[in-house]
């Protein structure tokens, strides 16, 4: 196993943490949950009917022992719909709450919101909105976070980046990448990474002008103005930021050297399809998105993902709980 993930396991492991799967049914969920919990490391809570989770779990001759099972077509919990009305502050009656709490990423999300469960992972049969929209709704962002983020830890043998936001804000300001730069640089910290902030355009230090290079270096200002101490630069091309000769040519005063860890992407555009073909040409695991800066730990998947991916998820998510 990756260094990476074999100290995340360490941290998390036998500290019986509780992480829902709402997608209860997926192969490559089942197969990650009884790994995790043979080793320990969490407890998974599987939502969905249970004789369909059974019978396919039987079928890949996979044990759920050390995991539970969570129907919400057969339990009616109706201290959830009272709390999901409360939290929705007039935006769902109590007869909609009772429906909208049948869906399992909302019930598996009311579980963390009610300490039932540590965290969350889901988005391996969902799509990305599906999969966060409840996390928005009822958990929400922590006080001080404006907008949730969404990174990637990208990993190649001993090579860890971090790739921000692929998943969720689609036109980013600049006030918004500030705080994603800051977000994605204390992430980095939780992987013992010493975050170096890249805000990427296609343009480095003023070599083009326009509304959207300058949104990116006003990125890079507000960052600075926030958060002093963090080491952050841009914008950059994605050769002057990872590559040392050509930083010395395009950007020779610049604290980063071409050597920055952290990345930050323009627009979800250009986070999304970067982390794809880093992942799929560039062969490094993808492995989140991680939802920054929300009240518990929820985090999504790519639909594309492997066991190997949720069951790395699951570690993270359970740190993040952890961390909490
Ligand atoms: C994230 C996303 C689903 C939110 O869109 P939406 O569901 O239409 O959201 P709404 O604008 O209706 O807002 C719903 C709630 O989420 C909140 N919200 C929306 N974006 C948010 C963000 N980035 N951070 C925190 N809260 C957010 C809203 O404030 C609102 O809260 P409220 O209902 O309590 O008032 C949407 O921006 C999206 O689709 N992003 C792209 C996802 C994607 O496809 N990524 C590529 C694959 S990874
Ligand atoms: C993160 C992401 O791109 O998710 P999906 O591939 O499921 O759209």
């Amino acid at each position: 196993m990756i260094d990476l993930f074999r100290k995340l396991k360490d941290k998390v492991e036998g500290k019986n943490i509780k992480i829902v799967f709402s997608e209860g049914t997926d192969p490559r969920i089942l197969t990650a949950a009884e790994r995790l919990a043979a080793e320990n490391i969490i407890i998974p809570i599987l939502i969905g009917k249970r004789e369909e989770i059974m019978a396919k779990a039987l079928e890949l001759n996979l044990s759920l022992a050390g995991t539970e099972i969570y129907d919400p077509k057969s339990v009616i919990i109706d201290e959830f719909i009272v709390a999901f009305v409360e939290r929705r502050k007039g935006k769902a009656s109590e007869e909609e709450a009772r429906k909208i709490l049948l869906d399992e990423t909302y019930f598996g999300t009311m579980l963390v919101y009610r300490n039932k469960a540590d965290g969350l992972v889901s988005g391996a049969a969902h799509s990305t909105a599906d999969t966060v929209r409840p996390a928005l709704q009822i958990i929400k962002t922590k006080e001080g976070v404006r907008k949730t983020s969404g990174v990637f830890i990208m990993v190649r043998e001993d090579k860890k980046y971090l790739f921000a936001d692929c998943a969720i804000n689609i036109a980013p300001d600049s006030q918004d990448l500030a705080e994603i730069a800051i977000e994605t640089a204390k992430t980095a910290k939780m992987f013992d990474i010493e975050p170096r902030v890249a805000m990427l355009s296609f343009s480095t230090k003023g070599s083009a002008k326009s509304p959207e290079t300058e949104k990116v270096s006003e990125a890079v200002n507000e960052a600075k103005k926030r958060n002093p101490l963090l080491l952050i630069d841009g914008e950059f091309q994605f050769d002057a930021a990872f590559v040392p000769s050509v930083a010395k040519k395009k950007a020779p005063d610049s604290p980063i050297q071409g050597d920055a860890n952290v990345f930050v992407f323009p627009n979800l555009e250009a986070g999304n399809i970067g982390y794809k073909i880093a992942q799929r040409l560039g062969n490094f695991s993808a492995i989140g998105p991680i939802l920054q800066g929300l009240n518990k730990p929820v985090n999504d998947l790519s639909r594309g993902c492997s066991e190997e991916d949720v069951y790395r998820l699951a570690l993270i998510t359970a740190m993040q709980a952890l961390n909490d």
